[in-house]
């Protein structure tokens, strides 16, 4: 999406998410942030905790349950779905039928020309996103993340703050990359994998793997299909 692009939107956070890790919505509130530098207007909130209606985020307001979206649908306003749970938000996308997803750029993120974003991803302040990069839908580029040439991100992937993509490196769909992992050139990680923060990835990563350290090993599987 271009920058400056001055929709009205609603941004959620899940209850579900709270519910996962306790970790308070903070990828909500850095969603709202990146809204709001784009010049974007912010008109709702919706999240499941009922602790949190009649609150605000950031100066947008907390309106009510995720149920609420329809309230919104036809009345040009468009969705990010503000959670950082990769499932989570997969789910949701299927629930939420109707919907026009956003994409947000922070103004001062890079994203070349020549890179594609699909429906509903974030691209946050810092992070850089280069020539013939193609990212999937529900994506989380997150603070300061790196994916450089030719890289190809899966729908639904998490790249925590400060990854590091080399060239060439392949993201299947709802993988999860912790905070500054590297990932060498041209290797590839598996569907639903998951890397542990400053890993270095010197090998391939099977699907449903979790791993991490320096070289990378996978320490065990993960479950599955869901
Ligand atoms: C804006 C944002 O905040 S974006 C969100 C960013 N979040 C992240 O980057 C989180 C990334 N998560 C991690 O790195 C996690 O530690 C995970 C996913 C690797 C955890 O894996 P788990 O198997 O559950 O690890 P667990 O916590 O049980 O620890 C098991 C062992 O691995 C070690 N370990 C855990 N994570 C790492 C890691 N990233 N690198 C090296 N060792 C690790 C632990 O110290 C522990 O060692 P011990 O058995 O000798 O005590």
């Amino acid at each position: 999406m271009p920058r400056g692009t001055p929709p009205c939107r609603s941004l959620r956070v899940a209850r579900e998410y709270e519910a996962s890790g306790g970790r308070g919505g903070g990828h909500g509130k850095v969603a709202v942030a990146t809204a709001l530098e784009a010049g974007m207007e912010v008109v709702a909130v919706l999240d499941d905790a009922p602790t949190k209606w009649g609150s605000s985020l950031l100066g947008a307001p907390v309106l009510g349950p995720v149920s609420a979206f329809e309230r919104f649908l036809q009345k040009d306003v468009r969705f990010v779905l503000a959670i950082g749970e990769n499932r989570v938000r997969q789910k949701l996308a299927s629930l939420m039928a109707g919907v026009d997803w956003a994409t947000l750029v922070h103004p001062r993120a890079y994203v070349h020309a020549t890179a594609s974003l699909g429906e509903g991803t974030v691209v946050f302040a810092g992070a850089i996103v280069q020539p013939m990069v193609q990212v999937g839908r529900h994506v989380i580029v997150n603070t300061s993340a790196v994916v450089e040439h030719d890289c190809r991100i899966g729908d639904w992937v998490h790249l925590a703050s400060g990854t590091r993509l080399a060239g060439s490196v392949e993201v299947g769909e709802g993988a999860f990359v912790g905070a500054g992992a590297v990932v060498i050139p041209g290797k590839r990680l598996g569907r639903w994998s998951i890397v542990g923060a400053g890993a270095v990835v010197v090998r391939d990563i099977p699907d449903f793997s979790l791993a991490y350290g320096v070289p990378a090993e996978v320490r065990r599987k993960i479950q599955g299909e869901p």
